[in-house]
């Protein structure tokens, strides 16, 4: 199955937007970027911000798109497409999770990831990309 996902960009700040999963769903209270399932007919693109508006009610500019990554969990295989994007304004709300935060790379690893994200989270911290002050 086909995930476009947006790692967001504060408007103003070094911050990303992360979002944790509601208790009643697959990998269920998770902490993950906004994005979810490509729908027939729809790019990866509109899929992102369509996701987010839905999710965290944020429009967004796509900066860059990353390396996708398939992984396998029981009985489900996601293949997560990666958008990292701008968000235009910070009022960032939990419309379709329990809760979201805007958080600094250094503070990822405080928070649980699916393992899909894993790759994901190793380039951020090796980044400069989210302190570059022309990104
Ligand atoms: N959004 C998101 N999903 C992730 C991440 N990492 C990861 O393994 N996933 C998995 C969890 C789910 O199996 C799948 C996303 O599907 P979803 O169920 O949230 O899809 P959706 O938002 O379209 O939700 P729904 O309409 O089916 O309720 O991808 C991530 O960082 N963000
Ligand atoms: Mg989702």
């Amino acid at each position: 199955m086909n995930i476009a996902i947006a790692i967001i960009k504060h408007p103003k700040d070094d911050r990303i937007l992360i979002a944790q999963r509601k208790a009643d769903v697959h990998l269920a209270n998770f902490w993950e970027f906004p994005g979810g399932k490509c729908h027939p007919g729809e790019t990866l693109r509109q899929a992102v911000r369509r996701e987010t508006r839905e999710e965290v009610g944020l429009e967004i500019d796509i900066l860059e798109e990353w390396n996708s990554i398939t992984h396998d969990y029981p009985g489900r295989t996601v293949t997560l497409f990666p958008f990292l994007c701008r968000a235009l304004s910070d009022d960032a709300r939990p419309l379709g999770n329990g809760k979201v935060a805007w958080v600094t790379v250094a503070e990822l690893p405080n928070y649980e990831f699916p393992e899909a994200n894993a790759p994901l989270i190793r380039r951020l911290l090796r980044s400069t990309v989210l302190t570059a002050a022309a990104v």
